[in-house]
C-alpha cells in the first residue's frame, strides 16, 4: 500500500438536508478515500445517498460534518480537473451534437485550437457512433443515443476525475456492454480516476478496482469490496465462475440493504414520523 496515492478522501462526512417535512439524515460517518487511477464504484439502495456524495466531492454540495478532500484540501466548488456526468444526460438542447461534444473545449480552462478541437469532435461522434446524427439536436435523439453523446461530452474535456451518477442507465444492454469498455479503454489511455454510482452489481464488479456497498439512509459504508480482477476486462471475466460467486455475494448485501430500508420505512409509518 506505500505507493497509494489518495486523491478523493471523505473524512467522518455526515450531510443533513432540512427540508419542510423536518431533517434527513442522509450521510453518517463516512470514511474513505480513493486512490489516483482506482476505480470506485458505488451500489446502494435507491434514496440512500449515493448522488449526495458525489455532488460533494463535485463541489456542488458541502458536507454538514466532516470534510471532503481533494489532494488534501477541502473541496470548496467544483473544478474542470473534476467532469461530472448526471443522470438526466447533462446536454444542452440547443446545441446540435457536435457543438455539445466540442462545448468544453471552447472554455478556458480546456481550451484547445481549433483543429484539435474538431479533431476531438470527429474522434468522439465516430466512437460513440453518432456520425449520422453530428447536426442533429438532442430532442430529435433516442435516450441512449443522448447519453452516449453526454459521454462524449464529459471524455472530450479529459479531466482527471470522472464523476458518474448512472451514465448507462438509459443504455440497451448491448450498448451498456459496448460503453463499459468504452470507459475502461478511455482509463488505459489516460489515467483517471473514477467515481461511479450504478444500480448495476454486475457493471460495478466490471468496472471496479474497488466497489463501496453504502447502507439505507442514514448511509454508511456497509462493505468495501476488493475487486481481485485485474486490468484489462474482458468479456471472459464475466462468464467466469469466480466473478459470477463475487456477482451473488455483492448482490446479497446490496438486498440486504434494500430490505433494511423497506423495514425502516415501514416502522415510520407505523409510529407516525416523517
Ligand atoms: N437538495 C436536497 N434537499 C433535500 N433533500 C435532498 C436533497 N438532495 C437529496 N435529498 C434527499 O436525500 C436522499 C438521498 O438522495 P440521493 O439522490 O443522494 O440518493 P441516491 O442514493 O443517489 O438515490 P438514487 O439511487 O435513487 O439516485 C433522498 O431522500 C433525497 O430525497
Amino acid at each position: 500500500m506505500s505507493q497509494y496515492n489518495e486523491r478523493i478522501r471523505f473524512e467522518n462526512v455526515g450531510k443533513v438536508f432540512d427540508t419542510d417535512n423536518g431533517s434527513i439524515q442522509v450521510a453518517e460517518d463516512v470514511s474513505f478515500g480513493v486512490g489516483d487511477g482506482e476505480f470506485v464504484s458505488l451500489v446502494g439502495p435507491s434514496g440512500c445517498g449515493k448522488t449526495t456524495m458525489l455532488n460533494m466531492v463535485a463541489g456542488f454540495m458541502q458536507p454538514t460534518t466532516g470534510s471532503v478532500l481533494l489532494d488534501g484540501q477541502p473541496i470548496q466548488g467544483p473544478g474542470s480537473e473534476r467532469g461530472m456526468m448526471f443522470q438526466d444526460y447533462g446536454v444542452f438542447p440547443w446545441l446540435s451534437v457536435e457543438d455539445n461534444i466540442a462545448f468544453g473545449l471552447r472554455l478556458r480552462a480546456n481550451r484547445v485550437t481549433d483543429a484539435r478541437r474538431r479533431e476531438i469532435v470527429d474522434h468522439f461522434i465516430e466512437l460513440m457512433g453518432l456520425s449520422e446524427f453530428r447536426r442533429a439536436y438532442p430532442k430529435t435523439l433516442s435516450g441512449g443515443m443522448r447519453q452516449r453523446l453526454a459521454l462524449a461530452r464529459s471524455y472530450a474535456v479529459n479531466p482527471e476525475f470522472l464523476l458518474m451518477d448512472e451514465p448507462f442507465g438509459a443504455l440497451d444492454a448491448q450498448t451498456r456492454t459496448a460503453m463499459q469498455d468504452l470507459l475502461l479503454n478511455v482509463m488505459g489511455e489516460v489515467r483517471k480516476t473514477v467515481m461511479l454510482i450504478t444500480h448495476s452489481v454486475e457493471e460495478a464488479l466490471y468496472l471496479s478496482s474497488r466497489i463501496l456497498v453504502i447502507s439505507a439512509r442514514p448511509s454508511r459504508i456497509r462493505r468495501i469490496i476488493e475487486v481481485p480482477f485485474g486490468f484489462p476486462r474482458t468479456a471472459e471475466l464475466r462468464d467466469s465462475a469466480a466473478f459470477a460467486d463475487l456477482r451473488s455475494e455483492v448482490r446479497e448485501l446490496v438486498m440486504q440493504e434494500y430490505a433494511a430500508q423497506e423495514s425502516q420505512a415501514r416502522q415510520k409509518q407505523t409510529t407516525g414520523q416523517a
